[in-house]
């Protein structure tokens, strides 16, 4: 029987995961606040809202949420939860995931990612294409590492925050909770909670 997969957030994100899913043997519905605005993703129908979802949901129904913006996905995410939604972890076929790490549920992994040993990545993150997080890094609660980010050896970042594109974080460095590190930063020093920064090295902006 073949498995069905909701995904909640018709994006270019959810593009992506969609593809996962197919090459992972699901077929997929897509669900979006924009419907009925929106009908359609590529060639994708959507289905209706995530209240729609919701009002529908008689059987267990594994879903991921495929929405960038982290505070939007953490509150679809802990929706689906109260009302018992299977939040799946989905991880493309080319990642690369030590067994010696932990993935919390509702986490996706994309092409090319590494996860190396007794790392720990938190609910409803994204471990964007081709990210690095090495060995005993520890990722919060719906974080965002971007494509091609390097999270050296024992690097911490807190829940909530987005790691951008390109950049790389030194061994055993600390980021607090809703952070955001700009595109192609170098991270050095340890970022306190809710801090932009960006540049080589990062710096607070
Ligand atoms: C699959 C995917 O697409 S995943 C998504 C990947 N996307 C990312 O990682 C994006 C991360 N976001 C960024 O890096 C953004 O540039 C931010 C959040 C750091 C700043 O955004 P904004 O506040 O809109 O800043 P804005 O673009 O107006 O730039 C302000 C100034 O900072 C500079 N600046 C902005 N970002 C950076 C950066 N990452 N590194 C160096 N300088 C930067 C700009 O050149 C500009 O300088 P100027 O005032 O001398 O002209």
């Amino acid at each position: 029987m073949t498995k069905e997969l909701v995904i909640v957030g018709a994006s270019g994100h959810g593009k992506v995961i969609a593809d996962i899913a197919e090459q992972l043997g699901f077929t997929v519905k897509f669900y979006d606040d924009a419907y009925p605005t929106k009908t359609n993703i590529e060639h994708w129908p959507i289905q209706g809202t995530c209240a729609d979802l919701i009002a529908l949901h008689t059987t267990p129904i594994d879903v991921v949420v495929a929405i960038g913006n982290n505070e939007i996905r953490q509150q679809k995410i802990q929706l689906l939860q109260q009302n018992s939604f299977n939040l799946i972890t989905l991880t493309h076929p080319a990642a690369v995931i030590s067994k010696y790490a932990v993935i919390a549920q509702g986490t996706v992994v994309f092409a090319g990612a590494i996860i190396n040993a007794f790392a720990k990545v938190g609910v409803g993150c994204i471990i964007n294409t081709s990210a690095v997080v090495e060995h005993d890094c520890t990722i919060g609660d719906f974080t965002h590492i971007c494509p091609n980010v390097a999270l050296a050896g024992g690097v911490i970042v807190g829940s909530k925050s987005w790691v951008g594109i390109g950049s790389q974080v030194r061994q055993l460095i600390t980021i607090g909770d809703n952070c955001l590190i700009g595109a192609g930063s170098t991270v050095v020093k340890n970022i306190p909670n809710n801090v932009t920064v960006f540049g080589s090295p990062a710096v607070p902006r």
